[in-house]
């Protein structure tokens, strides 16, 4: 049994609407409390969440008559759909079986109850041991795991757990495995994947893409996504997280006579002795994704080095110190910030004295500014400073620059609760954030979120963060006044769709040049 190409992502990118809601666990239920409020039934919506599943299945097996079906239950609303999914394929000629976590006399919902008792009362097989479990997996041709859902806390426990773990081992030894709304385990809110959550293959999700099916580690669990529709009453509230289709990330159109400062006008501050190609790879990066004129501005000594790589971008030497840093009186050798639309500022800057001093006058005087790598670094004394700017800010940091900037304890720790701690760090610097890693987020200052749906290993080599940095000044450069926070979130996922390319036939390992090439293709096929 072979699966189509598509990871989960494909459910966002190929999207026919500009943006894709995200839904959280609380507003999945909210979504169910009104269809209920409009004159839907809680049997009925998951009659409908149960037949989708039953669907997913036999689709991705490619039949359904004579297929081996193991479905494991848990006792909560997602066991519900998956007695549901066992009546449904057996009325298409499936031999299912359920397995249960939890005893027969097991208070339920009145709706997973009912669904359970009409497999029951039409003679539906059901094991409620756990010992039956191994032996019918292996036997299986297919296993749903219907065991926790958006209900679900923290690492599979119990009965569960074992049930998880079988389920684990039984996809290693090459059963495929249907998960029901959420891979068991995998938080719904943020992502998180503890020891023992499910790996599926096919995820089958209802009313909304949750988005702990977007964001990583979960995503990775979740395998191909798709979207079962609960029924014209069920709404959920809209929220503030959302993705990015291919359409949404079209780059803006260029008007017939739009010359190189419509196309907007950058100013990028990086590099240092040792450190010249990040400010190569920065200005480079403005340039593929469009800006109309890049000036960069790096130490004197490496002037020539950076000019080099790339004639189209103006090149202006900064006053170094006795050791080759910039020097404080950088501050007054920088061109006029007025002159520039957007101001990209850190790429392997350093951290000395000079650097500080000059990334403090570009936050007191750019119009917009991207503030990247050592343009981070030099506030991690006092991050609080980051509030203090006179324009838009947009903060680029990764795992462990995210920790130094006030996003928590050390890297991995903010990384872990990035959902919470980057909308509430764009609050309090009232700044973009993009919290850079697999399913980089951005988080506008007013509470919008951007989950970037695209990306791969291909990113995670040396220079790719420079090229992003530039990227984004050259959307922001180009954004209408209110369009700022879309424009990074749009530069984003540029930059993971151009690394994808670029690690396409090579095993994902592509360089920053390779990802730079592949920047005009994908704004081609995007456009
Ligand atoms: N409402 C509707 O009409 C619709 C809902 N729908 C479906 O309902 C699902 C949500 O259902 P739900 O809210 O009942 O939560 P669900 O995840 O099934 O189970 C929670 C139970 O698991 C337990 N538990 C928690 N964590 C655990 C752990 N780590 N390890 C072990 N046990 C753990 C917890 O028990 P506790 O630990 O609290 O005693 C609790 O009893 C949703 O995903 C969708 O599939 C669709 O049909 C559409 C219509
Ligand atoms: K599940």
């Amino acid at each position: 049994m072979s699966l189509p190409p598509l990871s989960g992502v494909a459910a966002v990118v190929e999207s026919t609407a500009d943006v894709v809601p995200l839904l959280d666990a609380a507003a999945a239920r909210a979504g169910d409390q009104a269809a209920v409020a409009a004159g839907d039934t809680w049997s009925g919506l998951m009659e409908r969440a149960g037949g989708h599943l039953a669907r997913g299945v036999t689709r991705l097996a490619g039949r359904g008559y004579g297929l081996r079906v193991v479905i494991l239950v848990g006792k909560g609303d997602n066991g519900g759909d998956g007695w549901v999914a066992a009546r449904r394929l057996a009325e298409r000629g499936a031999q299912a079986r359920v397995v249960s976590t939890h005893p027969a006399d097991e208070p339920l919902s009145d709706a997973s109850a009912s669904a359970r008792d009409r497999w029951l009362a039409a003679g539906g097989r059901v094991s409620w041991e756990l010992a039956d479990l191994a032996p019918a997996l292996a036997r299986a041709d297919v296993a749903v795991d219907a065991l926790l859902g958006t209900g679900a806390s923290g690492a599979p426990r119990g009965a569960v757990g074992d049930a998880t773990a079988a389920l684990r081992r039984a996809r290693d030894a090459g059963v495929p495995v249907v998960a029901c709304d959420v891979p068991s385990g995998v938080g719904a809110d943020d992502g998180a994947a503890p020891d023992g959550a499910v790996v599926a293959d096919l995820t089958v999700t209802f009313g909304g893409l949750k988005r702990g099916l977007l964001l990583h580690p979960g995503a990775a669990h979740a395998g191909r996504v798709v979207i079962g529709d609960l029924g014209p009453g069920y709404v959920p509230p809209t929220g503030t997280w959302t993705a990015l289709s291919a359409r949404g990330a079209a780059p803006p159109r260029l008007g017939a006579a739009a010359d190189k400062r419509e196309r907007g006008v950058v100013l990028v501050v990086a590099g240092a002795l040792g450190t010249a190609g990040a400010a190569a790879l920065s200005s480079a990066g403005a340039l593929a994704a469009g800006a109309g004129l890049v000036t960069v501005a790096v130490p004197a000594p490496v002037r020539t080095e950076v000019a080099v790589h790339h004639p189209s971008a103006m090149v202006h030497g900064l006053p170094v110190d006795a050791d080759g840093r910039l020097a404080p009186e950088a501050v007054e050798a920088l061109p006029d910030l007025g002159g520039f639309d957007a101001v990209v500022a850190g790429p392997g800057l350093g951290h000395g004295p000079g650097a500080a001093a000059v990334v403090a006058h570009l936050r007191r005087g750019a119009r917009r500014l991207v503030l990247d790598a050592d343009g981070l670094n030099v506030h991690r004394d006092d991050p609080a400073a980051l509030a203090e700017h006179a324009g838009a800010l947009v903060l680029t940091p990764h795992e462990r620059e995210l920790a130094r900037i006030g996003g928590g304890a050390d890297g991995g720790d903010a990384w872990a609760h990035r959902v919470e701690r980057v909308p509430d760090l764009a609050r309090r610097y009232d700044a973009t954030l993009v919290a850079k890693g697999p399913g980089t987020i951005v988080a506008a200052p007013d509470g919008a979120v951007w989950v970037t749906p695209n990306g791969g290993p291909a990113l995670g080599s040396g220079g790719t963060g420079d090229v992003l940095a530039g990227m984004i000044g050259a959307a922001i450069a180009a954004a209408a006044p209110d369009a700022v926070p879309e424009a990074v979130a749009r530069a984003v996922w540029w930059h993971a769709a151009a690394g994808v390319r670029a690690g396409e036939g090579r095993a994902a390992r592509a360089t920053a040049v390779d990802l730079l090439d592949a920047v005009p293709g994908v704004l081609g096929e995007l456009a």
